[in-house]
């Protein structure tokens, strides 16, 4: 095969060996603390939710390519995904939100943290001052980008239900970062337009895309005229759940979203990088 990589299932007895030999140790984080699995399960999680139900463990793929030959590329399974997420450092205002998030519907929305670790780091890399997140829910991963944020910075937070940014609010005051942040409850279409219209285009550092997936190509075109050449737009979801590699899969979303990754991917406005974090994101820098 030329060109392309295939990718197989590493199957050498060494692979073998990193294969967990009992179910995964619970997620705990403790940012002071090193990573250790009888800490871990001595200090029981509220949520168990990122623990993966994947049954190959195999840690490993190997990508064959007769240009460059064999690669392995490592392969999460739930013991690596528990040690990555050992070492995320969550602050505790987001943990707490997080847990009260996760007693409602559409929990799993949510990134996960080590997902809103990235964002937060690709804001101070960055040194973003003006941002936009495009979905809030209930404003996990804009409170990561707010906490992060110098106290002049400002991040607009389009959602449309009134409910969940309750929820939302609720913690940007908690963490002393609401003056951070500008609530605007609206289709996301508007308020970008709006925004437009208020002559703010190339003037925002940072976006995050993170609403409904079928939207994203309109969603995408209004940021890269609001973020300014050298700013940055992550989208999430890019990989939804594996589907987008699976041509058996042709619902409208997975549709929407293999479309749009191509269409990212020949965009010459932009340098791009898929990273296999969380559901899959997408880090674009306007040229
Ligand atoms: C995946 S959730 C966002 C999760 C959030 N980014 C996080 O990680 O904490 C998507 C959100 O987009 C919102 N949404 C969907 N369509 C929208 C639209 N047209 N305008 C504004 N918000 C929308 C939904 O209400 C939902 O709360």
């Amino acid at each position: 095969m030329r060109g392309i990589a295939s990718f197989q299932r590493f199957t050498s007895p060494r692979a073998l060996l990193f294969r967990p030999p009992s179910p995964p140790p619970p997620y705990h984080h403790s940012p002071s603390k090193p990573y250790s699995p009888l800490l871990a399960q001595s200090l029981l999680p509220s949520i168990t939710r990122f623990r993966s139900l994947q049954t190959d463990a195999s840690p490993v793929i190997v990508s064959e390519d007769d240009s460059f030959g064999k690669k392995q590329v490592i392969s999460l399974t739930p013991q690596l995904y528990d040690y990555i997420l050992s070492n995320v450092r969550e602050p505790p205002i987001l943990r707490e939100l997080r847990e009260e998030t996760a007693t409602l519907k559409g929990s799993q929305m949510l990134v996960s943290p080590d997902q809103a670790q990235l964002l937060a780091m690709l804001v101070q890399i960055l040194g973003a001052n003006r941002c936009i997140e495009v979905g809030v829910f209930t404003g996990y991963s804009s409170l990561a980008v707010a906490l992060v944020l110098p106290e002049s910075g400002y991040l607009v937070a389009c959602e449309k239900d009134a409910k969940c940014l309750e929820i939302a609010k609720k913690y940007y005051e908690l963490a002393a970062v609401a003056h951070k942040v500008d609530v605007k409850q609206a289709l996301a279409a508007d308020t970008l337009q709006s925004l437009l219209d208020k002559g703010e285009g190339c003037s925002y550092d940072f976006a995050f895309l993170d609403a409904d997936k079928r939207k994203y190509d309109e969603y995408f075109e209004y940021l890269f005229q609001l973020v300014r050449v050298g700013g940055v737009i992550v989208i999430d979801n890019v990989l939804w759940h594996g589907k987008v590699a699976n041509p058996n899969e042709t619902d409208k979303k997975t549709n929407s979203l293999r479309k749009f990754n191509r269409k990212i991917f020949k965009d010459e406005r932009i340098s791009t990088s898929v990273v296999p974090v969380g559901d899959g994101m997408t880090i674009c820098r306007k040229k």
